[in-house]
């Protein structure tokens, strides 16, 4: 799914932190979609926790399957999932040792390529290279450049990406999609039972009352026992068809790649090798590849590993593998192997899963049957013993007095006469205490409720999540994304003192001046402007405050390109939550200065600042300005503007780090100047007011944690309803996250509870929120859209 969001990085952030509700929102054409979690798992589609029941010997029995059957639906009380998930850990670690040796049997030695249809390389040695991580035979292949002549790509403009050459690299290489197998079974104790039951009545009833008469009670357990089989059959088929399309809707990333020079968003379906793809902090690595350029890149590959450690990736290690997840930092990636040719594939298809979740409900209801049921069992054994031991000692009777049973005396046929009567009132208590019906009443309910939701166009990850969300007290919801549209714009601009207006008038700049904002624009970005598809116009690419400010900066008449290519980029600093900020080091081409760019929240930037340039492009000490800005900035928040301040330094040549020591460079951050201060528009969603109200007179208290500005949020806040008026605006209702996090955890938990806005908080004090809240015995929704919720949502 995709899922635009704001705090810059984020493309994929539902996949990174799942979440068990996920709603996706028509009125923005499916493109957007919030996430709710609830109290529950933390696991990503592409996460071994999803798959289930892994075992050495299991993985033969795989089968592919369609219909699926809960299995040891009935004895399992409680939902363990801390424990399923490590063992879940544990297999795929083993699974990927397995690959590995595999591999090694492959053979890790160098092969020399051999062409491959258009392509200098087969198949083959890609496989085995990216697989076996083999620098070695890198290295032979002339490094990723010459790797990617051989693929026929450029590392900066990708391939060309027409649908002939998509096919074509297809044909030779894979494509990005690999089998899914679902663990087929039905196996159920109270089921069993009962058919041994209903056998054992035909063939009693036959046997004591005759053909005609003796058939009804077998045959109507039959039926009974038919008729469930049928329906929790066909519910459970349904259900899982349900899940199947849902995960394949979850699965279905889109992610950008660079085809002709163009950021293009595909799915992750249709990644080809040799497609060029940028990564940044929350993305997931779409298929394996090896590294073109990066910045301070780090991976999680504790999907793949089992182990949970990030690690860190340059030219020295360059591969990078499939379904692991970027934790910071930035860079490309030359696809070099896709689908079922990458590790992760290979554990996929080795994997089965068993998509048939149950509700805590379901389960406790489960057991509850599955003991009745057993009761049921050792009740009706115990009076076959009891009936049986008074029957051959002679202590039944007839009903007209006479003993049953006289040892010597009682032919064969009269004995097996009373033993059969005796097992029909056995058979008959199973028969009557097993309560079949209760669990399959739930699942028939659960499954309701889940159509019911995916009319209203709310997938439901988690069917346990249907029931935490209906017992929530409280919401904590982001701000950026979920309250508001995620449409920014910039509508307002500090250039020094200078406020721009029109927004693209520059002409009162002084030229120096003016350099440095296309500079720090274009520059210190995570996005991009190309050429649009038809050739007419532009597009532009990145997180929505990305984009707005890039468009602000064409509108100011910069030339992306050319500035682009007016200096080369030393090293970056990509933004993050935590930081709240981002900057680049980049020397100009023209006089070898080394800048330093900073971009970010705009009053944490002012802080860093002792100068800024007026308008005849003199630097001046900020000190006496400072409040000036400090106001531009609070009027501009109070008027629900997301402010964003640009600033730089220049720093000494010879101090730049050398090459081996550039990745670890921390960028100075002191003594800045400030260039620019933006306020950016981003609408309140249309209803939210409505859906807060709606909220809040179910009992359900509604909280804003934002990584935006307080005076922002609160003036959001007020819009939508979640403050009633200015009185309530003040601490603690209203405190931002430094102030929270200082507080001694008592404080905090009295404070807590108060809180309705949170402003200025980093991924941490969302968490921390949930975590005090959650102490006092609230039962917390949170929803959110970017990598700076997954914690907090997880
Ligand atoms: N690409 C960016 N470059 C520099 N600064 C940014 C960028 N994007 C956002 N900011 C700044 O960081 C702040 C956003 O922080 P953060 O990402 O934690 O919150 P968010 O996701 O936008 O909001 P919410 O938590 O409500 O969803 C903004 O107020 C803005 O000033
Ligand atoms: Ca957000």
């Amino acid at each position: 799914m995709t899922v635009e969001n704001d705090a810059a990085p984020q493309q994929h952030d539902l996949e990174s932190g799942v979440v068990e509700v996920v709603v996706a929102n028509a009125a923005a054409g499916g493109e957007r979609q919030v996430a709710l979690a609830c109290d529950g798992e933390f696991s990503d589609p592409f996460d071994i926790a999803d798959t289930k029941n892994v075992s050495a010997e299991s993985l033969k029995r795989w089968r592919k399957a369609a219909l699926v059957l809960n299995a040891s639906r009935r004895f399992r009380y409680t939902l363990d999932l801390k424990k399923e998930e490590e063992e879940q850990r544990r297999k795929a670690s083993l699974l990927f040792k397995l690959a590995g040796q595999q591999a090694i049997v492959l053979g890790t030695s160098v092969t020399p390529p051999t062409p491959n249809g258009n392509y200098a390389i087969g198949l083959e040695q890609l496989v085995s290279m990216t697989r076996d991580h083999n620098h070695s035979a890198l290295r032979q292949y002339g490094g990723v450049k010459g790797l990617a002549e051989m693929l026929r790509t450029n590392p900066e403009m990708g391939v060309v990406g027409d649908d002939d050459e998509l096919l074509n690299r297809r044909n030779a290489f894979g494509s990005n999609t690999y089998p899914r197998f679902l663990w087929e079974a039905w196996q159920d104790l109270t089921l069993i039972i009962l058919i041994i039951a209903a056998a054992a009545s035909l063939v009693l009833g036959i046997k004591t009352e005759g053909i005609k008469e003796g058939w009804y009670d077998g045959v109507s357990i039959t039926f009974a026992v038919l008729l469930v089989i049928f329906v929790t059959a066909i519910s459970d088929y349904r259900q899982s068809l349900q899940f199947q399309s849902l995960n394949e809707e979850k699965r279905n990333i889109h992610l950008e790649v660079i085809r002709g020079g163009r950021r293009d968003k595909v799915s992750i379906y249709n990644i080809v090798v040799g497609d060029v793809v940028p990564l940044k902090i929350g993305d997931q690595v779409p298929a394996d590849g090896i590294i073109i350029s990066s910045h301070s890149l780090a991976i999680d590959e504790s999907s793949m590993t089992g182990e949970s450690k990030i690690v860190h990736k340059d030219y020295r290690a360059p591969f990078l593998m499939s379904g692991c997840k970027v934790a910071d930092g930035a860079g490309t990636m030359l696809v070099s192997g896709v689908g079922i040719n990458t590790e992760w594939g290979l554990l996929m298809t080795s994997i089965s899963e068993d998509k048939v979740e149950e509700t805590p409900l379901q389960v406790r209801l489960n057991g509850v049957a599955s003991f009745i049921g057993i009761v049921g069992l050792a009740v009706a054994l115990f009076l076959l013993l009891v009936l049986s031991a008074r029957f051959f000692t002679g202590h039944s009777k007839n009903p007209d007095g006479s003993v049953q049973f006289v040892r010597g005396k009682t032919n064969i046929g009269q004995t097996v006469n009373g033993v059969v009567r005796i097992i029909t009132a056995a058979v008959t208590i199973v028969v009557v205490a097993v309560p079949e019906g209760l669990p399959l009443a739930v699942t028939l309910t659960l499954a309701y409720s889940m159509k019911k939701m995916m009319a209203d166009k709310a997938l439901v990850r988690r069917l346990s999540a249907c029931e935490t969300m209906g017992s929530a007290t409280t919401i904590c919801s982001d701000k950026t994304g979920t309250l508001t549209l995620n449409q920014m714009t910039v509508v307002e601009a500090y250039v020094g003192r200078n406020k721009i207006d029109p927004l693209e008038d520059e002409s009162k700049l002084h030229a120096a001046m003016s350099s440095l904002v296309h500079e720090g624009i274009a520059k210190n970005t995570a996005g991009s402007v190309f050429p649009s598809k038809d050739g007419g116009g532009i597009e532009v690419s990145g997180s929505p405050t990305e984009k707005a400010i890039l468009h602000w900066g064409i509108m100011l008449g910069m030339k992306f390109d050319v500035v682009r290519s007016e200096s080369i980029l030393l090293h970056v600093c990509p933004f993050n939550s935590t930081k709240k900020r981002g900057g680049v080091a980049l020397r100009r081409l023209t006089d070898s200065q080394v800048h330093i760019h900073w971009k970010g929240a705009a009053e944490i930037i002012l802080d860093l600042c002792t100068q800024f340039i007026d308008a005849n492009g003199c630097f001046r000490s900020i000190d006496e300005d400072k409040a000036f800005f400090s106001e531009a900035i609070e009027d501009m928040a109070a008027r629900s503007l997301r402010c964003v301040a640009f600033a730089y330094r220049s720093y000494k040549t010879d101090e730049v780090p050398t090459d081996e020591h550039l990745a670890q460079w921390i960028l100075p951050e002191d003594d800045l100047i400030l260039i620019a201060i933006v306020g950016i528009k981003d609408p309140c969603r249309p209803g939210v007011k409505d859906a807060v109200k709606l909220c809040t007179e179910a009992g359900v208290k509604v909280r804003m944690v934002t990584g935006d500005n307080l005076q922002t949020a609160k003036a959001i806040a007020l819009e939508c309803g979640i403050l009633l008026s200015e009185k309530e605006a003040s601490e603690p209702n209203v405190i931002e996250g430094t102030t929270f996090r200082k507080l001694s955890d008592k404080e905090r938990e009295q404070v807590a509870k108060k809180i309705l806005v949170m402003g200025r908080s980093s991924p941490s004090d969302k968490l921390l929120l949930v975590q005090t809240l959650q102490k006092q015995g609230e039962v917390v929704a949170v929803t959110g859209d970017g990598t700076n919720d997954a914690p907090a949502l997880h």
